[in-house]
């Protein structure tokens, strides 16, 4: 049986060795933001020296120069841990280093020289992904430094021979150990940082209003080969109530290693979502004016205008309006075809009675619709496909001042919805949630040829990205 953690999740993350390549980049920038943010404390010491005596020294206001890294390499270790290797970094340090000799009447003559510190280091960093109360924990405790080089340098000509030879190892020792400590500390810091951000930066994405998705995670993300997977609750969250959990049936077999990420939802978490957004009220629409007369005047109720003038009894089009909300949460059906979604609706037409003044309800109807969409994401914007619609009128009434029979009626109202009505909800899906993506920034990520499949339960988006540099960016800016 598959471990518990893929059973209670209803969406999945993974992100293949190509998309962690991507990311590999930018490791070096966050490295190089460890060096330079990394704070080197002050260090002294006392030393006694044949013949002369007992030497106090101290390393004051370290500082790091230039600094360049030549490049790094990611490894994905089986069940393991992402090692990272950082080759080459190139960096000086500058100080000041003050000494003097500790004589009997405790006078000390102190000297201060300036020095740097040329050094040339390997970084090896093995990444342990653990989780904690649902959040991804970053370990990088496995975080080693080597020396390959590890120059002195004292200012100008003051250095007096005997200094430099009995400062140099002593101050290569010491920092070799301030800078193991103080640089993996650093980018435990950053790491973990990184990851809070992801976190936060994913659950505004999939938040609305008072819709919100939890997408805390159900166990330490896995490792493989060739893909880092996390396993999310994917509780949908309304006014502060979350949904209901089912077995979500997540098996790493239904995604692929093709594309750099994958995003995994089970069928549920779109039900509790349709379901929050029929109890946030989302789920209804007026019609009037210029769309009213688009429906009615459709190219297939040519011959029928004269009936549906016995509607509006000469009432112009602005002055009605047309109400249109879903009866009960719809149903979502993911299968292989589409997304299905099975919605029962209520449409209220009000037209003024004689022509004019305020308009009464002139014919309400409600009916159970039926509609297959297929979505894409193309130039930052979705699209929604929808199918020839099965429609059911369950109920009709009318004013009684509607001289046209019930056969008559329905016959134009089920052309009307089939027709114009569903294209008129759809694309309005479509403009909100395309804007809702923008409003979140979705189009400032550089997204490669975005593939949304639906199989049966489940849906997934697939897509290449180039590196999100404003998020980096952003990352660095707001949290260092
Ligand atoms: C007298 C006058 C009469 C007038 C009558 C007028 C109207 C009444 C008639 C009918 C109304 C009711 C029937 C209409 C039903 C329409 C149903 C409908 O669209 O569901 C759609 C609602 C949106 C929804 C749920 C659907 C399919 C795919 C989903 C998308 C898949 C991917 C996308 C993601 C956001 C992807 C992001 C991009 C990636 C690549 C980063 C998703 C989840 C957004 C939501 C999408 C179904």
């Amino acid at each position: 049986a598959e471990p518990s953690s893929y059973s209670d999740a209803s969406v999945v993350f993974r992100m293949t060795k190509p998309a962690v390549l991507v990311l590999n980049e930018k490791t070096a920038h966050v490295i190089q933001t460890a060096f330079q943010h990394a704070d080197y404390p002050d260090i002294k010491g006392e030393k006694s020296v044949r013949f002369l005596g007992k030497i106090a020294y101290g390393l004051k206001n370290i500082h790091i120069g230039e600094l360049t890294i030549e490049n790094t390499t990611v490894d994905l270790k089986e069940d393991d841990t992402i090692d990272i290797g950082i080759q080459n970094v190139s960096a000086s340090f500058q100080g000041t280093l003050s000494y003097g000799y500790v004589g009997g009447w405790l006078v000390k003559l102190i000297h201060s020289i300036d020095f740097e510190i040329e050094s040339s280091i390997d970084l090896q960093i093995n990444v342990k992904l653990l989780s904690d109360d649902g959040r991804v924990i970053v370990d990088t405790s496995d975080c080693y430094l080597t020396f390959h080089k590890l120059t002195l340098h004292l200012q100008g000509d003051k250095d007096p021979g005997w200094l430099k030879q009995l400062f140099t190892n002593f101050i290569s020792f010491t920092l070799k150990l301030v800078l193991k400590n103080q640089v993996c500390k650093e980018i435990n810091y950053i790491s973990q940082l990184l990851a809070d951000y992801v976190h936060e930066t994913s659950a505004n994405f999939l938040k609305d209003g008072d819709i919100g998705v939890d997408i805390s995670v159900t166990a330490s993300p896995a490792i493989k080969a060739n893909y880092i997977e996390s396993h999310h609750k994917g509780l949908v969250v309304y006014q502060n109530h979350s949904g209901i959990f089912h077995d979500s049936a997540f098996t790493p077999s239904l995604l692929t290693d093709s594309k750099m990420v994958y995003f995994w939802f089970s069928g549920q978490v779109l039900n509790s979502v349709a379901l929050a957004a029929f109890l946030d009220k989302r789920l209804e629409l007026t019609l009037s004016g210029e769309k009213l007369k688009e429906m009615f005047e459709i190219e297939e109720l040519k011959t029928q205008q004269e009936i549906v003038q016995k509607i509006f009894r000469g009432a112009s089009y602005n002055d009605s309006l047309a109400k249109v909300w879903s009866l009960d949460p719809p149903q979502i059906i993911l299968q292989p075809e589409g997304t299905i979604v099975k919605s029962s609706v209520a449409v209220e037409l009000s037209v003024p009675l004689q022509g004019e003044g305020p308009p009464s309800v002139a014919l309400y109807f409600e009916k159970e619709v039926t509609v297959t969409v297929q979505a894409s994401y193309m130039q930052k914007n979705l699209y929604l496909h929808h199918s020839e619609a099965m429609i059911e009128i369950k109920k009709l009434k009318r004013a009684a001042h509607i001289a046209v029979n019930d056969e008559t009626l329905k016959h134009i109202l089920e052309k009307i919805v089939s027709v114009a009505g569903i294209r008129e909800v759809v694309s309005r899906f479509e403009r909100n949630i395309s804007s809702l993506l923008s409003s979140k920034g979705l189009d400032h990520f550089d997204i490669i040829d975005p593939e949304i499949v639906t199989k049966k339960g489940h849906l997934i988006l697939q897509m290449d990205f180039g590196f999100p540099h404003h998020l980096l960016v952003e990352f660095l800016k707001t949290t260092l």
